[in-house]
C-alpha cells in the first residue's frame, strides 16, 4: 500500500514539476532508498564474488555500486580475501571509484571475458528488461554487461516495475553521435510515437557530452503502448548515428532489489 502511494507520487512528482509538497515523503524515502541500495549491493557482492573462483568483475555506474564497491573494498582491505580480483570499469565514475579504493583497475583488451558484471538500473520489468543510462554511461555498461558470463543488477524497491515507465518516468536513453540527433529523435518518434529529447547539462551550457563524446536523447515512450522492447532495442540500433540504447533485453541474470522493509528480494532468468 505505502509502496504503491510512493511509486504513485513519484511519477506524479517529476510530472508536475511545481508540485513541492512533497518533501515529507521524499524525506524518509531518500534515507530508506539508500539503506535499500547498500542491501541489494552487498547482497549481490556475497553472493557472487567468491573467493578463489571470481578473478574479473564488471563495475557499473551510478550511486548503488557505489556500495557494491565499498563492499569489494572492505573484503579487500579488511578481510583479506580476493586481492587478485580485476575490475572493469562501465564509466569515468567507476574507474575513479575502482582507483579510490586501491582495488586492480582492468580493461577489456586484457581481460575480454568477465566473471559477472554488477551494475544498477533505472527500472526492472517483470521480465528483467532494464531501462539503464539515468547516469549516461549506458554504451560502456552494456558493452561490459555483454563481455560478462553472468549480468547482474542492484537496485532500490522503487525500480521494480511490472512495466517500464511505470516508475521511471525520464525514457529510454539512447547515446548518439552528435551530428545525427536532430534526424534520430525524429525517426524515433515516427517510429514509435512519443518523445525524445536532447539531455542537457546541469552545470555547463548545451548538451551532456558523454564519456565517449557522444550525446544523449532521452526517449519518453507512451506509457500505455505495448511495445515489444527487444524489437524496439534492435529498430532503434539500426538507425544511423545510434551509439548504444538503454535498453537492457534479455541480459540481467539476477536482480537483487533493496526493499522498503529492509529485505533484499532476487528476481531470476532462468534462461
Ligand atoms: O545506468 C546507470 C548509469 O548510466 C545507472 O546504473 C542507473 O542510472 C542506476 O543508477 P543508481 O544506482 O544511481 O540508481
Amino acid at each position: 500500500m505505502l509502496l504503491s502511494l510512493v511509486r504513485r507520487s513519484r511519477c506524479l512528482i517529476s510530472s508536475i514539476g511545481t508540485f513541492s509538497t512533497s518533501s515529507t515523503v521524499k524525506m524518509s524515502e531518500t534515507i530508506s532508498l539508500d539503506q535499500a541500495k547498500k542491501l541489494a549491493a552487498r547482497a549481490a557482492v556475497e553472493e557472487w564474488i567468491i573467493e578463489g573462483e571470481t578473478k574479473i568483475v564488471g563495475i557499473g555506474s551510478g550511486s548503488t555500486i557505489v556500495y557494491a564497491v565499498e563492499r569489494l573494498a572492505e573484503r579487500v582491505w579488511k578481510d583479506g580475501e580476493l586481492s587478485d580480483l580485476i575490475c572493469v570499469p562501465t564509466s569515468f565514475q567507476a574507474r575513479s571509484l575502482i582507483l579510490d579504493h586501491n582495488l586492480n583497475l582492468g580493461d577489456l583488451d586484457r581481460y575480454p571475458i568477465l566473471d559477472v558484471a554488477i551494475d544498477g538500473a533505472d527500472e526492472v520489468d517483470s521480465r528483467m528488461v532494464c531501462i539503464k543510462g539515468g547516469g549516461g554511461c549506458l554504451m560502456q555498461e552494456k558493452i561490459v554487461a555483454a563481455c560478462a558470463k553472468r549480468f547482474v543488477v542492484v537496485a532500490d524497491y522503487t525500480k521494480k516495475s511490472l512495466r517500464l515507465g511505470e516508475q521511471w518516468c525520464k525514457g529510454v536513453p539512447i547515446e548518439v553521435a552528435p551530428i545525427a540527433h536532430v534526424p534520430i529523435k525524429l525517426k524515433i518518434e515516427a517510429m514509435f510515437g512519443g518523445e525524445a529529447h536532447l539531455r542537457m547539462a546541469k552545470a555547463k551550457a548545451g548538451p551532456i557530452v558523454t564519456d565517449n563524446g557522444n550525446f544523449l536523447l532521452d526517449w519518453k515512450f507512451v506509457a500505455k503502448r505495448e511495445y515489444d522492447w527487444d524489437e524496439v532495442n534492435h529498430a532503434i540500433k539500426m538507425i544511423p548515428g545510434v551509439m548504444e540504447t538503454g535498453l537492457f533485453v534479455g541480459m540481467a541474470h539476477k536482480c537483487y532489489f533493496g526493499m522498503a522493509d529492509g529485505n533484499v528480494k532476487a528476481q531470476v532468468n532462468s534462461k
